[in-house]
């Protein structure tokens, strides 16, 4: 498996007597129950101080973060929306709802009591979806300690205030706290199966970033760590924009060609964006930009690529929406991006520097079809392949 055999060369050098089968693809991992048997389960060592960490959010990547930390031997408590829940999780270590194959690590104990899961929290972990972020903040709000810091997962932007999770979680939670985010390749389901990830965490205070890295990193999640906040947040909320625009493709029956094409031109866009708001060419390069897209276009387990193959077989977003029982946040960031993209990047015709980005909007508000914003991307007039230009 190409994929796994590359993320070898991501493990840190320290991580040294790790079980080399239990960073291989499981194969297997369809199969109900058993999907998870190479899970090493045992905890790593815990940091030498006391940590006691606090996930808010019970979807996908919620329990995935929690079994991770949990994995490293460190308390983790899993704050989820009712008693029912909680009690699924403390009893039988399975969520009801998400992931119901994945057995979680029997040390992540779940509640949905605010003040228990948040009073002593050193770290919190943030996976609830941008969009529901700020009414979800302002029910938790008083019972987050002051400088307690904050680890955002959630990828994508408001629709209401166009904002990036970090404008999102200072308006609620203040400036006075430090916040990290974390992103990159990182499916929910390979993550608990314990198959190697790979991943980013930017933070303005780097100090944070490496104290998180190294509470995270295990034997098969690899952590890195920046101070490129915009750069990490730009590519988490392009790539899944790109990545419907992937799933049309292939729901259209494209071949290669037009696949590889759109995601280096998505990409293009990713990174012209990027840097007119401030981020580094690398950054996007890397894990959270265009490794993320690699992940989210060409493997089968992204929502959002399932979104645009619907699309692109025929279904309208509102259709897709309603039989959707999960988050795919490109939908609504794909709307929010091109907002923002004309408030924010002066210049003009900004639909001909962002055609993919302005494109997959059109297609979900249900001004253009698939094919027609294909056509579209044929059509364009010949120029020369230049992503640095700003507009
Ligand atoms: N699933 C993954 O593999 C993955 C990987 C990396 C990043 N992410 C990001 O993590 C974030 C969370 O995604 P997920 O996959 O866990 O989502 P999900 O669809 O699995 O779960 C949705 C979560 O949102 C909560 N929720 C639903 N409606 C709500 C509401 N009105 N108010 C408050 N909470 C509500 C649910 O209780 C649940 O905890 C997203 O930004 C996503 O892009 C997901
Ligand atoms: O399933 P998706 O499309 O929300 O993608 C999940 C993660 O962002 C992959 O890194």
């Amino acid at each position: 498996d190409v994929y796994n055999v590359a993320a070898f060369s991501f493990v840190p050098s320290r991580v040294s007597t790790r079980d080399d089968r239990s960073l291989l693809h499981n194969p297997r991992r369809s199969a109900p129950a058993k999907s998870h048997s190479i899970l090493s389960m045992k905890a790593t060592s815990p940091p030498p101080y006391p940590v006691r960490v606090t996930v808010m959010g019970g979807g996908n990547f919620g329990l995935a973060l929690a079994s991770v930390v949990a994995k490293r031997g460190v308390p983790v408590t899993l704050l989820v929306r009712t008693e029912e829940v909680a009690e699924e999780i403390n009893e039988n270590h399975r969520h009801p709802r998400y992931m119901t194959d994945i057995a979680l690590p029997r040390t992540v104990r779940a509640t949905a009591n605010k003040k228990t899961a948040l009073s002593d929290a050193t770290y919190i972990i943030h996976a609830v979806p941008v969009q529901y972020t700020r009414e979800y903040l302002a029910t938790v709000k008083d019972e987050i300690p002051a400088n307690v810091p904050i680890l955002s997962a959630s990828k994508g932007i408001e629709t209401s205030s166009l904002g990036f999770m970090a404008d999102i979680l200072k308006e609620c939670l203040g400036e006075d706290r430090s916040y990290a985010f974390l992103s990159g390749p990182s499916f929910a389901r390979e993550i608990c199966e314990g198959v190697a990830t790979a991943v980013v965490i930017a933070s303005e205070d780097l100090m944070l970033a490496d104290d998180l890295a190294e509470l995270m990193a295990g034997e098969d999640f690899a952590v890195f760590t920046s101070r490129d906040v915009i750069g990490v947040e730009v590519g988490g909320a392009v790539k899944n924009v790109i990545a419907i625009a992937a799933g049309m493709c292939e729901g259209l029956g494209l071949g290669t060609n037009a696949m590889s094409g759109l995601v280096t031109r998505g990409c293009g866009e990713m990174r012209r964006l990027g840097i007119y708001l401030g981020a580094r060419p690398s950054t996007i390069s890397g894990l959270s930009g265009v490794g993320d897209t690699f992940g989210t276009c060409f493997g089968p387990l992204s929502r959002n690529r399932q979104f645009g193959y619907r699309l692109g077989k025929g279904e309208t977003p509102e259709e897709i929406r309603a039989s959707m029982t999960e988050v795919a946040e490109g939908v609504d960031t794909s709307i929010a991006l091109v907002k923002m993209i004309k408030k924010r990047c002066k210049g003009y015709r900004l639909d001909l520097k962002y055609p993919i980005l302005f494109g997959v909007a059109e297609i979900i508000e249900g001004n253009m079809k698939p094919l027609e914003g294909l056509k579209g991307l044929m059509n364009f007039p010949t120029r020369m392949e230049n992503y640095d230009e700003r507009f």
